[in-house]
């Protein structure tokens, strides 16, 4: 590192007396520092807040408690489409009635693909591409095999991610539906939602946006963009806790002609009626299969009120600032030790993770995990530092990338 660029960059100290969001950090519920000096892994699981403790516990003794059975009349039948119209609010652009919580996001993915293809007579190829996270790959190789459709995928390209022309070639009128991850799971690439989906459109077919790696810290526009189709999961930077449920966007032009395969009594038009035949219900209630998973989906609550407190324009303003340091520190402190940043240099595409590779980093990951240091390892070689921007200081960047250059250069 030069002096030039010691004295040209802000110090970890100085940014974050100039964050603006810097005070949401309290709002976090903080182990004590034996337990963790630097979490950098809230892009696989977001930390829980303080007051989703009280929350969870007046559930269990009033909702649950104290209304017992009445509570599915009182409010938790309509849980999933008011939570999930609160996700629409915040986080995606969305009006109300195109959103809903429920099920794994694997399984809503299935759901929705199938119902995509099944929606697209003479249409039977899909297209993904091959860095996909596996659980997208794998659902599409399964679907593909159950309908006899086939797979037309986008070549490999871990340093960045898909763009619209990656798609010449492939797009065409035996396109069914094309899936793909607005933020890639690995590089952290940001894909262009609006151009591609246009594009996809032309083709005549839908798109299907997984949100895993963006809801809750990309600004999004899903309605204007026109998405046909999108899921996310809630435990990344929604803070929903490990295993809270899915969310699936329908745009409302679709939701009439898409019949989800797995027909249960919730997403039928009247489970109480106890009816002989399934008629699936209006609206984004036919994506609904069985009970809600209610108790799961009270701590993304709490999450959706702190974002729409302070704005995603906000958000997306910290992230950009913590990807932007941890790419500044890894330039000066691991790319001299044999390591590659593997993510976009340009903010315009990036979400809000890098990844750094070098051949040690399964290693390193796991002697850091030892010390309360905390992001994580992909492989072949990939460490991966997720920046969650409400909980997540230019502090901890620090001690982190300074704990990885540290530990790196013990073992090399
Ligand atoms: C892009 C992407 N899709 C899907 C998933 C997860 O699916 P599930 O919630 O079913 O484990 C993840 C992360 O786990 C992911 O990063
Ligand atoms: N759901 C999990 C359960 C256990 C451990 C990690 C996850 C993740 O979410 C991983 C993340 N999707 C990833 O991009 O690697």
């Amino acid at each position: 590192m030069t002096t030039a660029q010691q004295t040209q960059r802000p110090t970890s100290a100085e940014l974050d007396a100039a964050d603006p969001l810097a005070a949401q950090r309290e709002a976090f519920y903080a182990p004590d520092a034996a337990q963790l000096t630097s979490y950098l892994d809230g892009n696989s699981l977001g930390r829980p807040l303080k007051v989703t403790a009280g929350n969870l516990e007046s559930f269990v003794h009033r909702a649950w408690g104290s209304r017992l059975i009445r509570g599915w009349d009182e409010q938790w039948m309509d849980e999933p489409t008011v939570v999930g119209d609160r996700i629409g609010e915040v986080t995606l652009g969305a009006a109300a009635g195109q959103t809903t919580v429920g099920d794994s996001t694997s399984v809503m993915l299935y759901k929705m693909i199938r119902a995509a293809v099944d929606a697209q007579p003479g249409r039977d190829e899909i297209i993904i591409d091959r860095d996909n996270f596996p659980t997208d790959r794998f659902i599409i190789e399964g679907i593909a095999a159950e309908r006899g459709a086939s797979i037309k995928w986008i070549a490999a390209n871990p340093a960045s991610g898909v763009r619209s022309e990656d798609l010449d070639g492939l797009l065409g009128e035996k396109t069914a539906v094309v899936v793909l991850s607005h933020v890639a799971y690995r590089s952290g690439f940001l894909a262009d939602a609006e151009g591609i989906t246009a594009k996809v459109h032309q083709a005549g077919a839908l798109m299907l946006w997984d949100l895993c790696h963006s809801v809750g810290s990309v600004p999004m526009e899903l309605d204007k963009w026109g998405v046909d189709i999108a899921v996310g999961c809630t435990y990344k930077y929604l803070n929903g806790g490990p295993g809270s449920p899915a969310f699936a966007y329908v745009n409302a032009t679709q939701q009439d002609r898409l019949q989800q395969p797995i027909w249960g009594w919730m997403g039928a038009d009247n489970p109480f009626g106890m009816t002989d035949a399934y008629r699936p219900a209006q609206g984004m209630r036919r994506f609904i299969t069985g009970t809600p998973p209610v108790l799961a989906m009270q701590p993304m609550k709490d999450m959706l009120e702190l974002i729409a407190s302070v704005g995603m324009d906000a958000v997306r303003e910290k992230s950009i600032k913590l990807t932007e340091y941890a790419i500044a520190l890894s330039e000066e402190l691991l790319v001299p030790l044999g390591a590659e940043i593997v993510s976009p240099r340009n903010v315009a595409e990036r979400g809000s993770h890098i990844t750094v590779d070098h051949p040690l980093f399964a290693d390193v990951t796991a002697r850091l995990w030892e010390k309360g240091v905390i992001p994580d390892f992909r492989p072949p070689h990939g460490l991966r530092i997720g920046l969650s921007p409400l909980s997540t200081s230019f502090a901890e960047v620090e001690l982190g990338v300074a704990a990885i250059r540290d530990a790196l250069s013990e073992m090399q």
